[in-house]
């Protein structure tokens, strides 16, 4: 099986190209995949599939021709993967599959465009954040209040006073399961300044990655909530870079970079 290794601002993510629907990818070869000491080690798998032949997305087709079919370190399926999309269309262009800087990708959570940028950036339309109230988190015996923020896949968005840098976040940390029942990706987030913020993230089915651009623009939204704003342009400082999120009264965008590192042929079986 061809596999690709990329990262977006260190989020990183194993490529299989898939594009005859020929593969049988299941959730104990994901899992397998995705360890870092006895697989090649990823936060995540991005199948790469014809929209057309993958029925779960199919009335996509007319939009789309490729779906990003996206499962978290753990074998789970997502909804969305903001920059999984990114590196996902990074794939794309590289290996001569699409040539115009400017496309839409069918995923679960609904068709998202991507734009490549003049810099090399990948841009993508991650839809209208949905506001669900707040919530609590719990990291070891601190309670942390936050905004639920709908981005396809759930967040839980915490503004925290205490640094994020300090935070231990090598456990799952507490969340309500009665208001998320499916599991919830935890962002813990100090904002800096004016439209800056300093983020750490908990992934459901991940654990705490270097990176996540859905979590990013949940944490834009989270910050701007707290300022009373909702639109704006924010700087998300991850462990593994830079996002920037744009809020406008109707959507929202992530901005930064993808880069393909490695390709292969993995030997792992189910
Ligand atoms: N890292 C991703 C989000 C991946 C999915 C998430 N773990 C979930 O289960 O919802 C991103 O960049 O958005």
């Amino acid at each position: 099986m061809r596999f690709l290794k990329g990262h977006g601002t260190e989020n990183d993510f194993v490529i299989l190209p898939d594009p005859d629907g020929e593969l049988d990818v299941s959730a104990s070869l994901v899992a397998k995949i995705c360890d870092r000491r006895t697989g090649i080690g990823a936060d995540g798998v991005l199948r790469v599939a014809r929209t057309k032949q993958s029925h779960e997305v199919a009335e996509q087709a007319s939009a789309a021709e490729w779906f990003m079919d996206y499962r978290n370190a753990d074998g789970s399926v997502a909804e969305m993967c903001g920059n999984g999309v990114r590196v996902f269309v990074r794939y794309l262009i590289d290996a001569g599959l699409v040539q115009q800087p400017e496309l839409a990708v069918a995923t679960r959570g609904g068709l998202r465009k991507v734009r490549v940028e003049p810099d090399g950036d990948i841009t993508v339309d991650m839809g209208r954040p949905v506001i669900h109230g707040e919530s609590v988190a719990t990291v070891g015996s601190h309670e942390y209040t936050g905004l639920y923020v709908d981005m396809g896949n759930p967040h839980l968005a915490c503004a925290i006073g205490d640094p994020v840098v300090q935070l231990d976040l090598t456990h799952q940390p507490g969340f309500d399961t009665g208001v998320f029942p499916g599991g919830v990706n935890i962002e813990l987030f100090n904002p800096v300044g004016t439209s800056r913020a300093v983020m750490r993230v908990f992934e459901r089915g991940s654990g705490e990655t270097r990176s996540c651009g859905t979590g990013a623009v949940a944490t834009a939204v989270a910050a701007a909530n707290l300022s009373g704003d909702s639109t704006g342009t924010w700087t998300i400082e991850v462990v593994g870079g830079t996002l920037t999120v744009t809020l406008d009264e109707d959507t929202s965008y992530l901005s930064g970079p993808a880069v393909i590192v490695a390709s292969g042929e993995l030997m792992l079986s189910d």
